[in-house]
């Protein structure tokens, strides 16, 4: 019976781990690239069940069944040793052997392999299980975070470290599976074997399972109350951690300017406080886990003393066989020894509870900017742009706009200008939505651009900034940006248009050169041309220049300006301008002093007007803006 019973379990396990099944199931998430990023908790817990009821409950299960039966079997060794020491007793002349199922010696021998067998075949078929599951529970754990804080606004990305996040993002994901991992193996074997034990030794005595069940009792209570406390403490710890790396990861970004000011002994100085920080916190964790194992070691030596002790007093009194007397204390062995590797994996567990909670406070934050319910998408019919009564302050408080009033013709090429401060950039962002003005509205050929989808809108609007991002990528891959799929030839044709193409075929391996990360391997104004070239592939009826030829000398200026009039024909485009020579030849020059356009009209109605921009235009020396100013 047992035999059978055995085969039985091995035919259902080899079948539910055909692995052209699990390899069916285990996708690689390509359609998570193409859904809109999901919300995600902010509590670990219902993170994980999220991720895990969404994909994964199927092979968790089957992962849950190979380790309940495979512990199920393993804890019916010390039955098994029992029943040999009982037989062989009975076999060398001692008292006879309550031999339920009559299989002699011989017989429990072969059953003891046999368990051993079956609990490890069946650990086995949950590590293949595993190699389906815990690597895609990341991956897809990594994906749902990664497309959450790409949705974030400019704001977010201002006040929080990029390393910090990126980092955030990995350890978050690979916490998820720590703490599956400790659910699934460490927590379900001593839940099984305490289970088991409890009816084995009520086999033995009644006596032995009330003895278990109050430790139990007991232990769970106090170690739930431990565990809580636990958990404060390795949040907090986790926070130093990332607060320091956040610090280190500053510090090495900005590793010239320390160079640069010689500020090295004050860096590493600074860096000490949050170091100092974390130590202490990670001493006060691995203090309080000194506690905690104490407590630990010591209710499981009761346990085992308890267990034991009765067991001598019942046997030598001969209430109980030496089998008997076997089972409870290999049984007794194998819960101490279960239950106490469980403790140990309690630090890891706290610790990736820890980490993942925190990754989610910092990574769930709700959107700020986001599309309405049901936005549609904007239709850009001649390109017109109006601000009405805008009114803005970012979140500092720092005020920008106090009922702005502007309207930009469909077509019109209008250039921004103004000190330092003004709020050119800003005008900018809100008409790029980057931020939404507390009062009055952006509109887009009448459109409310807040109530029509960002991507749209982020399609319509091309935009060289003052400081272009480039990908550490290569120059190809970074111009082709600007319209996936783009071929060769349309990226060569809008390089050749930014004069980009002559310093990028200079190079030993041309469009495949790796551009560094930041374009740290281009000069200010290559990487400028780089992004010109991107936002004449991208080809949208808005183009914002926000001083996009500020890093050329005046030789590839006059080029670039050339592609631009290019690029700018049929087109509605807004450039901001220090070096005003740059923008002389626009339709309308507006003249911005205090978050209010003081000052507008052509390049030569507003040197008429001799106003604050002919002061600028006849201050100006080289073509700049002079330091006063
Ligand atoms: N993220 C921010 N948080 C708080 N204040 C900000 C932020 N960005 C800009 N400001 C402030 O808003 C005001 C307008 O800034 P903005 O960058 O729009 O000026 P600008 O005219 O483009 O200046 P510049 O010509 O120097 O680029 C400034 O006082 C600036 O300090």
């Amino acid at each position: 019976m047992g035999w059978k019973m055995f085969a039985a379990m091995l035919r259902a396990g080899m079948r539910a781990v055909r692995i052209d099944s699990l390899e069916r199931q285990d996708q690689d998430f390509a359609w998570e690239d193409q859904e809109p990023p999901k919300p995600l908790s902010p509590k670990p817990f219902t993170f994980i069940w999220g991720l895990v009821r969404e994909k994964f409950a199927g092979r968790l299960t089957l992962m849950m069944l190979a380790v309940v039966i495979g512990q199920g079997i393993e804890a019916f060794e010390p039955y098994a040793l029992k029943a040999v020491v009982d037989a062989l007793t009975q076999a060398t002349g001692g008292a006879p052997a309550n031999d339920v199922l009559g299989l002699g010696v011989m017989g429990w021998f072969v059953m003891l392999l046999a368990i051993w067998l079956g609990s490890m075949g069946m650990y086995r078929v949950y590590q293949i299980v595993d190699i389906y599951t815990s690597p895609s529970i990341r991956a897809l754990a990594q994906k749902r975070m990664f497309s959450w804080l790409l949705g974030h606004s400019p704001r977010y990305f201002q006040d929080n470290f990029a390393g910090k996040l990126g980092q955030k993002v990995k350890q978050g994901a690979n916490a998820v599976l720590g703490v599956i991992e400790i659910l699934m193996w460490d927590v379900i074997r001593v839940l099984v074997l305490l289970t088991v034990a409890l009816a084995l030794l009520w086999t033995a005595s009644p006596v032995f399972s009330a003895v278990l069940a109050g430790w139990m009792l007991v232990y769970v209570a106090v170690s739930g109350w431990l565990a809580r406390h636990c958990f404060t403490l390795s949040e907090t710890m986790s926070a130093a951690v990332s607060s320091s790396s956040g610090r280190i990861i500053d510090a090495i970004t900005n590793a010239d300017l320390i160079r640069g000011f010689a500020r090295t002994l004050f860096e590493r100085s600074f860096l000490g406080h949050y170091i100092n920080e974390e130590r202490f916190r990670s001493r006060r964790l691995r203090w309080f886990l000194v506690v905690m194992r104490l407590f630990q070691m010591l209710s499981i030596v009761a346990l085992l003393g308890a267990l034991v002790w009765v067991a001598i007093d019942r046997t030598m009194a001969g209430g109980m066989s030496i089998g008997e007397f076997t089972l409870v204390f290999t049984l007794a062995f194998q819960i101490s020894n279960t239950v106490w590797h469980l403790s140990d994996r309690m630090l890891s567990f706290f610790e990736e509870l820890g980490t993942l909670s925190e990754a989610l406070d910092l990574v769930s934050a709700p959107h700020e900017i986001t599309d309405t319910v049901g936005a549609p998408p904007l239709r850009v019919r001649a390109g017109g742009i109006e601000l009405r009564e805008v009114h803005f302050s970012f979140a500092d408080g720092t005020k920008v706009f106090n009922g702005l009033n502007l309207t930009v013709k469909p077509g019109e090429k209008v250039g921004l200008v103004g000190r330092s401060g003004a709020g050119k950039s800003t005008l900018v962002k809100l008409i790029r939505r980057q931020y939404d003005p507390q009062y009055g509205r952006v509109l887009i050929d009448g459109q409310d651009i807040a109530h029509v989808t960002l991507q749209s809108l982020n399609e319509a609007v091309a935009e060289v900034p003052q400081q272009p991002g480039v990908f550490h990528r290569t120059v190809g891959e970074n111009i082709a940006y600007g319209k996936p799929g783009a071929s060769l030839d349309e990226i060569r044709a809008a390089a050749v248009k930014a004069h980009a193409d002559e310093f990028i075929m200079k190079r030993p391996t041309g469009y495949d050169t790796i551009v560094g990360e930041q374009g740290v391997k281009l000069s200010g104004g290559e990487r400028q041309r780089v992004a010109i070239a991107r936002a004449l592939l991208k080809d949208s009826p808005i183009l914002v220049l926000d001083e996009a030829t500020s890093a050329l000398d005046s030789e590839s200026e006059h080029l670039i300006q050339e592609a631009l009039w290019t690029l700018m024909e049929g087109r509605t485009v807004i450039a901001i301008a220090h070096r005003l020579s740059t923008i002389t030849e626009m339709d309308r020059i507006l003249y911005l002093e205090g978050g209010q356009v003081v000052e507008e009209g052509s390049h030569h109605e507003l040197l008429t007007l001799g106003g604050r921009y002919a002061q600028l235009w006849h201050r100006q020396s080289g073509g700049f803006l002079a330091a006063a100013e």
